[in-house]
């Protein structure tokens, strides 16, 4: 049985924006293996961020893959134009559409990598009919539309539920995690770790993404 490797993905929602080619060739060089994308529409959740046009710039100022988390309503409306923006992964929280195998479906045609998040609250039960489809499921640990929020500790008992039913299964959390945590997420069962203010609110986030990679290893 193949253990998913571990994978910094650092979310460049708290990155500096007037800084942002700077911010990417940091987290490359210091070790990240995806760029996080956080998508927000202000009505699926309380704030608005960046959609498919800058994350095609991203795509192109950086080598790391594109991990495009759709935090939006109508997801179904935006898929294909991230599939065209170079997205590796797109992630489409179950709260947020009537026909989630039918989008799931619908990103692998498009040639990119399914993944379903569900918020803390909702349970893994939600989602146990797509875990075949998909390439990767998001375990949100805060609620989602900010940065810098704590880690709510039921999620990791989730990722630790997720992990006993899939032993091969792409896991992602996604709030909150820390040097000073990242090691809890993993044990519970997580491989790919979002991080996003615990390494853009550095001095330097090349020096602090080698740390976290370094931790997880
Ligand atoms: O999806 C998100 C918020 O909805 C962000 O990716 C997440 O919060 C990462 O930021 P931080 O590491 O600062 O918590």
């Amino acid at each position: 049985m193949t253990k998913p490797s571990a994978i910094i993905a650092p979310s460049v929602l708290n990155a500096n924006f007037l800084r942002l080619q700077d911010e990417i060739s940091a987290i490359e060089k210091g070790g990240a293996g995806l760029v996080h994308l956080d998508i927000m529409d202000g009505h699926f959740v309380p704030n608005i961020s960046f959609g498919p046009d800058i994350s095609k710039q991203i795509g192109k100022a950086s080598s790391l893959p594109m991990d495009c988390h759709l935090m939006i309503s109508n997801p179904e409306m935006f898929v294909d134009e991230f599939a065209k923006a170079g997205a590796r992964y797109i992630s489409i929280q179950a709260e947020s559409t009537h026909h989630l195998d039918r989008i799931l479906n619908r990103i692998r045609e498009l040639g990119a990598k399914p993944a379903v998040s569900i918020n803390p609250a909702t349970p893994i039960e939600n989602i146990k009919w797509v875990l075949d489809t998909v390439d990767m499921v998001l375990v949100m640990s805060v609620n989602p539309g900010f940065g810098g929020q704590s880690l709510i500790p039921y999620c990791l008992d989730k990722i630790h539920e997720l992990r006993s039913l899939k032993p091969e299964l792409d896991i992602e959390i996604d709030g909150g995690v820390k040097l000073s945590n990242i090691l809890d997420a993993k044990k519970a069962g997580a491989n790919i770790f979002v991080v996003g203010s615990a390494i853009f609110k550095t001095e330097s986030p090349e020096e602090t993404c080698r740390e976290f990679v370094n931790q997880v290893k």
